[in-house]
């Protein structure tokens, strides 16, 4: 019997994770068995930690590169390792920057495709950024081109932050998506609230099922259109550690991540408003933040996110050092350094 795996892309802060946790929430409540593969740029795990802290679930993490290239051998590996758990569906959350194409390739290619069954690829879209991403982004035309390829690739595509725009940008962002993929089914929504069980049909429990999973009829309706409050807000020497993404055939060639480390002596000192002011300083060149840190006047650890230039903040509970993720488009690593390592001078 083969696997069902559903792949989820779509660029950076787009709602991969969101759904995702959805995704788990829903196959746990159907008594399913699910393995997850997350990929990250950065060499730290966020995404993971805020679904093993909110799930339970153990997720097989790739950090530090991208599956579709630099760390395109590993994927196999986790996949065998994963399917040694016996897994009743398989998630694979790629980084926003990655090609869902060669994914595809991979799952397709024995021995992967003797034991697996792509079920759905699923694409995000930012419904606030991602009209402007072909101009934004001129510079890394192999940036646009995997965009492109996030599009056509996918057979469902998911309209998300649809509550921060108006209707007409939704109806462009339509006609877009129709002119590279008019096969693909396509929903708008928020917070990657959609109808999960069309994508689950013909999932079931190891044992249960009599024939290989099917996929269900169409009507991945999503939440009804609304505006709502995103409960964004309007933040020894501290580390920088640049990792490169290195890969000859790499799809994202300019794009980089940098893990800034708050000194421990200073743990507890960062002011929001100062946090704020340093991501914020990099305009689209910093593409996505994320992280935990622990504020001056604040008792619990704060989750800070940014997503196409919005900041939001959550509780969490992760216990390390703190740190945060920065991803960027020709980010200047140096620039970065010094104007972090000032806010601790
Ligand atoms: N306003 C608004 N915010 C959203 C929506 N969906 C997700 N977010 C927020 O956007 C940020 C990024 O969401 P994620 O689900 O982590 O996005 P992602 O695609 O997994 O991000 P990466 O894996 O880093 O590429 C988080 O702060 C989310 O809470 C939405 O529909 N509207």
């Amino acid at each position: 019997m083969k696997i069902p795996v559903i792949m989820l892309s779509g660029f950076l802060g787009s709602g991969k994770t969101t759904l995702l946790l959805s995704l788990l929430k829903e196959s746990k409540r159907r008594g399913l068995n699910p393995g997850i593969i997350m990929n990250e740029l950065g060499a730290k795990d966020v995404d993971g930690y805020i679904l093993q802290e909110s799930t339970g679930t153990r997720v097989e993490k790739l950090l530090d590169g991208c599956i579709c290239c630099s760390r395109k051998e590993e994927l196999p590996r986790s996949l065998t390792a994963l399917l040694a758990r016996r897994p009743d569906i398989i998630y694979i959350e790629l980084t926003g920057v990655a090609d869902p194409d060669e994914i595809v390739r991979s799952l397709l290619t024995p021995p992967l495709a003797d034991r697996l069954q792509l079920h759905h690829a699923v694409t995000l879209l930012d419904a606030e950024n991602v009209l402007e991403y072909s101009s934004r982004f001129s510079s890394d035309k192999q940036l646009v081109r995997t965009l492109r390829q996030q599009i056509t690739t996918a057979d469902l595509i998911i309209v998300n932050k649809s509550d921060l725009v108006e209707p007409e940008t939704l109806w462009k962002i339509e006609k877009m998506v129709y002119k590279q993929n008019s096969e693909s089914e396509i929903v708008f929504t928020h917070y990657s609230q959609i109808n999960l069980a069309p994508l689950l049909t013909g999932i079931a429990v190891r044992g249960l099922k009599d024939s290989a999973p099917r996929r269900g009829p169409g009507n991945v309706s999503g939440a009804a259109l609304q505006r709502m409050n995103t409960g964004s807000s309007s933040g020894s020497s501290a580390t920088a550690v640049h990792e490169p993404v290195s890969g000859t055939d790499s799809s994202f060639s300019q794009v980089a991540a940098v893990t800034l480390t708050v000194p421990p002596a200073w743990a507890g000192s960062l002011r929001r408003e100062e946090l704020e002011q340093f991501l914020q300083q990099w305009g689209y060149s910093l593409l996505r933040a994320k992280g935990h840190v622990r504020l001056a006047g604040e008792d619990s650890v704060q989750l800070v996110q940014l997503a196409g230039n919005r900041i939001s903040w959550e509780a969490s509970s992760y216990p390390g050092q703190p740190y945060i993720v920065c991803i960027g488009l020709n980010l200047d690593e140096k620039a970065i350094s010094r104007s972090w390592a000032a806010l601790f001078s």
